[in-house]
């Protein structure tokens, strides 16, 4: 029989980790780490989303204020030119009543123009464009200034209201101004010239050059019909430049006089998050624009920490699932050990078990295993009535055969018997047994007496025919026999139905012995 060595033996490792790999707790563990890192990855997409919505509304917001506040300034400073244009309108107009006095004018301009330090300069220009008046020194001479845009303007256009030009270079100066001009109405209610203020476009460079922003942040001043005044921190060449294209004018401003969007910069192209207002009183409008790029790279450092953190707590997640897994892995892998192991012991209990049923020189069912089937069969004797024949089966004269032959031929000797016994035709239900010593015996279940003899006649000569030799003066046959003594009962369900059998086959052999051996008795 074979006793596998259930310590050295380990199953084939892939369908192991095959089945470890399918386990509900394996299964578990991924599920409840894929649900915790897509818990931890969307949690901090939807932080960062919120943190970028933030940054926007606030650039938004920023933009939508310094715009109102630039608008506002603009206003300002257009109203106090304004102002002093009409206050100069007015003398003129009563000037002109008392016949115009153009150096008296020009005094009159100097002091006004000395007051507001956003003024390049202040002119007078009667009805053919000529030079009357200036607050430049000295008065530049032969010049003539109908052919402005402003002068036509007013000379078609008999409105009182002040007029903001494009930005144009002073002719007296070189220098880059925004003109303000109003008609001067003559005596005769015609048209009498034109008075002019004109604005240092450095006025707005030095004001708008207060304000931090970034070198790709723009802050624009423009008129209504989108030409650009002064654009911060473009060059001068931008100056004059027609944004009509730019989504501020196509949309922003066709819904509301303030507001904030993004939108590709008309200047540039740069994609920027602004904030735009118009004023009231004056066609211009004011637009800041905060680069989204730069925005982005700002955003972007200031979530550094936060995203290191995230990452680190995605990597501790991902580390301890490992180990959990592992920890997993290796738990059902000895729990799949311990179950082998215990399936291997019950393998071999078993097998201990039986190894206790069978006699170990002959093979044949030992006496424990004899007695427990002979118990069994009387049991069910008794419960159905059919009788239980015994055979107990002796070698003759074996002590001379040890004698002669020597103990390892005496149990060569029974084995052979053994073999033979166990060989003769039985029925499935029959035992044969070795009893104890050179005695073997046979049950027969179901069986009569009369049968049980001729199965008991048949191992005498089964026996004789093996022919093996046993050559002492005592022996007449000269070879190994065996006697036989045969019982039979039917079972009355008592403990002395065994006794009773064994005693009346063991009688039936000692009878056997008596008369002769090398036969059978009952
Ligand atoms: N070789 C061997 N001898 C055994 C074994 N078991 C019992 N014997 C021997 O069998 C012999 C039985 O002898 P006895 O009971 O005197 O009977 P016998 O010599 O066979 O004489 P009868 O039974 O009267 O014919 C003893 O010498 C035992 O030592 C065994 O397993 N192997």
């Amino acid at each position: 029989m074979e006793i596998r060595n259930v310590f050295t033996q380990k199953p084939s490792a892939q369908p192991e980790a095959e089945r470890i790999a399918r386990s509900p707790l394996v299964r578990s563990i991924w599920i409840f780490g894929g649900l915790l890192i897509v818990a931890v990855l969307t949690i901090n997409a939807w932080s960062l989303s919120q943190s970028w919505q933030r940054m926007i509304r606030n650039a938004e917001d920023t933009a939508i204020n310094l715009s109102l506040s630039q608008a506002r300034q603009a206003e300002d400073t257009f109203l106090q030119t304004e102002i002093t244009l009409r206050e100069l309108q007015r003398d003129l107009q009563s000037n002109i009543a008392a016949g115009a006095q153009g150096s008296r004018l020009s005094l009159t301009m100097r002091d006004l123009k000395s007051r507001l330090p956003q003024l390049h300069g202040l002119f007078f220009y009667d009805a053919s464009g000529k030079w009357i008046a200036t607050s430049a020194q000295p008065v530049p001479v032969g010049i003539n200034n109908s052919d402005r845009d402003y002068f036509v303007y007013h000379r078609n256009n008999p409105r009182n209201s002040v007029h903001i030009g494009p930005v144009i270079r002073s002719r007296s100066t070189g220098e880059l101004v925004i003109p303000v001009s109003m008609r001067v109405t003559s005596a005769g209610g015609g048209f009498g010239g034109v008075l002019l203020a004109t604005i240092k476009v450095d006025y707005f460079r030095h004001y708008y050059g207060y304000y931090e922003m970034g070198n790709s942040d723009v802050l624009v001043l423009m008129l209504a019909d989108s030409t650009v005044l002064y654009a911060r921190p473009m060059p001068d060449s931008y100056i004059g430049k027609n944004l009509s294209s730019s989504c501020l004018f196509r949309e922003m401003l066709m819904k509301s006089d303030r507001g904030s969007g993004q939108w590709s910069a008309a200047l540039d192209g740069k994609k920027r998050i602004f904030g735009f207002a118009r004023p009231e009183r004056y066609p211009l409008v004011v637009a800041a624009g905060y680069d989204k790029q730069s925005l982005i790279k700002q955003w972007m450092k200031s979530r550094v920490q936060d995203v290191t953190l995230n990452l680190a707590l995605l990597a501790g997640i991902l580390i301890m699932i490992f180990f959990i897994l592992r920890q997993a892995r290796m738990n059902l892998r000895y729990q799949a050990e311990l179950t082998q192991l215990r399936d291997e012991l019950t393998i071999v209990n078993n097998s201990l078990k039986s190894m206790a049923m069978i006699d170990g020189l002959t093979g044949l069912a030992n006496r424990r295993q004899f007695d427990l089937y002979l118990h069994e069969s009387l049991m069910r004797s008794a419960v159905n009535g059919e009788p239980v024949s015994l055979l107990m089966i002796d070698v003759d004269y074996f002590k001379r055969y040890n004698d002669t032959y020597g103990h390892t031929n005496g149990d060569e000797c029974l084995r052979r018997l053994g073999d033979t016994l166990s060989k003769m035709p039985h029925r499935s239900a029959d035992l044969v047994a070795r009893y104890g010593g050179e005695e073997f015996a046979i049950i027969l279940p179901n069986t009569q007496q009369k049968d049980a003899l001729r199965v008991a006649m048949r191992a005498v000569e089964a026996v004789r025919s093996l022919s093996i030799s046993h050559q002492t003066t005592d022996v007449p046959a000269g070879i190994v026999t065996i006697s036989a003594g045969c019982a039979t009962i039917t079972a009355s369900g008592k403990e002395k139905d065994v006794q009773q059998l064994l005693t009346h086959a063991d009688a039936a052999l000692y009878r056997a012995k008596h008369h002769g051996r090398n036969r059978v008795a009952l």
